[in-house]
């Protein structure tokens, strides 16, 4: 059975797959010192509490933290028996290679949103994925990755004017009811909330504009349904966006092995 890990910058995402859907899914905080040992600990701690009694032979990370691959990779050998494939690496074959800037390490995680977004919508695709950086990945008309945007993401906005501020406090993100606020909390959430919504839809619009095709707008993250109440930004919403693009290229490699 295949075990699917997707790592963030803030969050890092463990999923059983059984060849035809997800079993379970964890989530843990991203720590580039947890060890192998760490995560099997983890792992195995929450795959017994759930009674998920399943053989794990082969596992596929995707990491935007190039520190966490090498106890990912120490964990798949020694628990697993197996060696990872790891996307980015040049052993790991993407169903269409991505057309950037010669020399360009695009994120593994916007290659792999690529992957999985073609694969259930078809090409010219717009990928908008709320996570530590909100990304937007251009999928072209063959399911390339053909370069994309990269915004500050929400939390992250919010955490800058908290840090750079002395008095402005932490704050979360919701949708404040007017945009004129009347408490520097309402204040600081209407500046990211409309002021995301704007950043959506112009950078939505301006991408349309110079592909010059019609496009759909697949939006990913937990964060996306909160800016899709108020705005009807995105065609579609797939929480499980990034571990079924990890799913397309492993089935990939294997049928090309
Ligand atoms: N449903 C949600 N509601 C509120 N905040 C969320 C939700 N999902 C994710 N977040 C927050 O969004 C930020 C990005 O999280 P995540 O998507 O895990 O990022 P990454 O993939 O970069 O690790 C984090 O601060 C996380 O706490
Ligand atoms: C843009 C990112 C930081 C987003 O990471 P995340 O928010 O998922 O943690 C990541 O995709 C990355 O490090 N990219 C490298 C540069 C690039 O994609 O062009
Ligand atoms: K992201």
């Amino acid at each position: 059975m295949l075990l699917a890990i997707d790592c963030g910058n803030t969050n890092t995402v463990f999923s059983i797959w059984d060849g035809e859907r997800f079993i379970a899914t964890w989530r843990t905080s991203t720590e580039w010192q947890r060890t192998a040992d760490q995560y099997y600990v983890w792992l195995s701690t929450l795959m017994r509490f759930q009674n998920v009694d399943v053989m794990i032979d082969e596992v596929i990370v995707s990491s935007t933290v190039p520190r966490v691959v090498f106890n990912l990779r120490v964990f798949a050998d020694r628990y697993y028996n197996c060696r990872p494939l790891v996307v980015g690496k040049p052993d790991c074959l993407l169903p269409t290679a991505p057309r950037v800037d010669a020399g360009t390490q695009v994120g593994p995680d916007r290659l792999v949103n690529a992957a999985g977004a073609f694969d259930r919508h078809g090409g010219n695709l717009i990928v908008v994925d709320f996570g530590t950086a909100t990304t937007f990945d251009v999928v072209a008309e063959d399911g390339a990755y053909v370069g994309g945007v990269i915004a500050p993401g929400v939390n992250l906005s919010l955490e800058a004017l908290h840090n750079a501020a002395a008095a402005l406090p932490h704050v979360d993100i919701t949708q404040p009811q007017r945009v004129i606020g009347t408490n520097t909390v309402a204040c600081m959430q209407s500046g990211v909330f409309w002021g995301y919504i704007g950043l959506v839809r112009e950078i939505c619009a301006r991408i349309k504009a110079e592909r010059d095709v019609p496009m759909q707008v697949i939006a990913t993250g937990g964060l996306a349904p909160l800016f899709q109440q108020a705005e009807a930004l995105f065609d579609a919403f797939e929480d499980d966006l990034t571990m079924h693009g990890l799913t397309v290229i492993h089935k990939y490699n294997k049928d090309n092995a």
